[in-house]
């Protein structure tokens, strides 16, 4: 069976610049392509890649597609080299979008929402909770850590004292580092965290996501054993390699997976299905259409139920 294949790059400003630990980001960049069968269906897929979390570039991921001839081969789709995982994931995911082999429910997931770094968080996370989120994000290791610390005190206070005694359901709350913390700081969020955790309140710390380098896998071992709340690896573990590696090397606790970046959904699938890994599914800003391909997968894995990380559609217009 032979495809026509097309693509277009996209560029899609965020309302607000995204600050994380590695820098702010101000437009996302992506190529959407789609794959039309000799019946004449189409399957959209999208390579939205993350550079700086270790995936392809986007010119890398250009310079693939304008290489590749009008008409393209399963063999082509599935021999797409691991160097080029957000590749892998555009175009498997607009094949298994022309040979669904069942349909996925997606209406059971629920989201995570990703909270703006400073001050404002203070007053978005409320306008989010009265639409319905119990899961928030937010991003720590940006700013000076004392600042930082300041204000997620005024949050969870600002949470307490919102919510009302009746609350039936904990509100969870996740900090993401990106790498961005020393030891000595992942130590004194994680004494926070503990302490809120120990209350058992309304409120509970999911997990402090990434607060070391992707070369400090040790010490982030040495954290879980100390402290009780939960610790995550996110761009410790952005392909299948690395998470092989992770695991083998003795996590046990989260592992966040970002399916448009991962590579190919097929060997992702096949890894999660022979280990009950305790996995957080998450976005890359992806556009609609990446999006829906890796909450298929994402529905289709998890296995302890938590939220997924696409809560993100309040970060752009339209
Ligand atoms: O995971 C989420 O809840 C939101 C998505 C998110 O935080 C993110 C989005 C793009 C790039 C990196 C990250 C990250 O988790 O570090
Ligand atoms: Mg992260």
């Amino acid at each position: 069976m032979n495809y026509q294949f097309q693509f277009q790059p996209y560029q899609r400003p965020f309302k607000i610049p995204l600050k994380t630990a590695h820098g702010i980001w101000k437009t996302r960049e992506g190529i959407i392509l789609n794959l039309t069968d000799e019946q004449g269906n189409i399957g959209w897929g999208e390579i939205a890649p993350l550079s700086w979390f270790g995936s392809e570039t986007m010119e890398d991921a250009l310079i693939f597609c304008q290489q590749l001839p009008s008409c393209i081969s399963i063999e082509t789709i599935f021999t797409i080299p691991d160097y080029l995982p957000a590749c892998q994931f555009g175009f498997e995911s607009a094949f298994t979008e022309l040979n669904p082999n069942s349909f996925v429910d997606l209406s059971r997931l629920h989201y995570s929402e990703l909270l703006p770094t400073g001050e404002t968080v203070l007053t978005t996370w409320e306008t989010l909770f009265q639409q319905r989120a119990k899961t928030f994000k937010w991003k720590i290791g940006v700013d000076d850590i004392t600042e930082e610390i300041n204000i997620f005190q005024k949050l969870i206070h600002s949470i307490t004292t919102t919510l009302s005694p009746t609350q039936a359901q904990k509100i969870h709350l996740r900090l993401d580092a990106n790498e961005g913390l020393t030891f000595e700081q992942a130590k004194k969020w994680l004494e926070h965290c503990d302490l809120i955790n120990a209350n058992q309140g309304l409120i509970e710390i999911e997990f402090l996501e990434q607060p070391l380098s992707i070369d400090q896998l040790d010490l982030m071992l040495e954290l879980c054993d100390r402290y009780s709340t939960l610790l995550a690896l996110d761009e410790s573990v952005a392909n299948l390699q690395q998470l092989n590696s992770c695991y083998q090397q003795g996590w046990l606790d989260i592992f966040v997976i970002k399916p448009a970046i991962f590579g190919s959904p097929k060997k992702l699938k096949n890894f999660c299905q022979n280990h009950e890994i305790d996995a957080v599914f998450s976005s890359v800003f992806e556009t609609n259409i990446g999006q829906k391909s890796a909450l298929k997968i994402a529905s289709e894995l998890l296995f302890y139920n938590r939220a997924v990380g696409f809560g993100i559609n309040h970060w752009f217009t339209g």
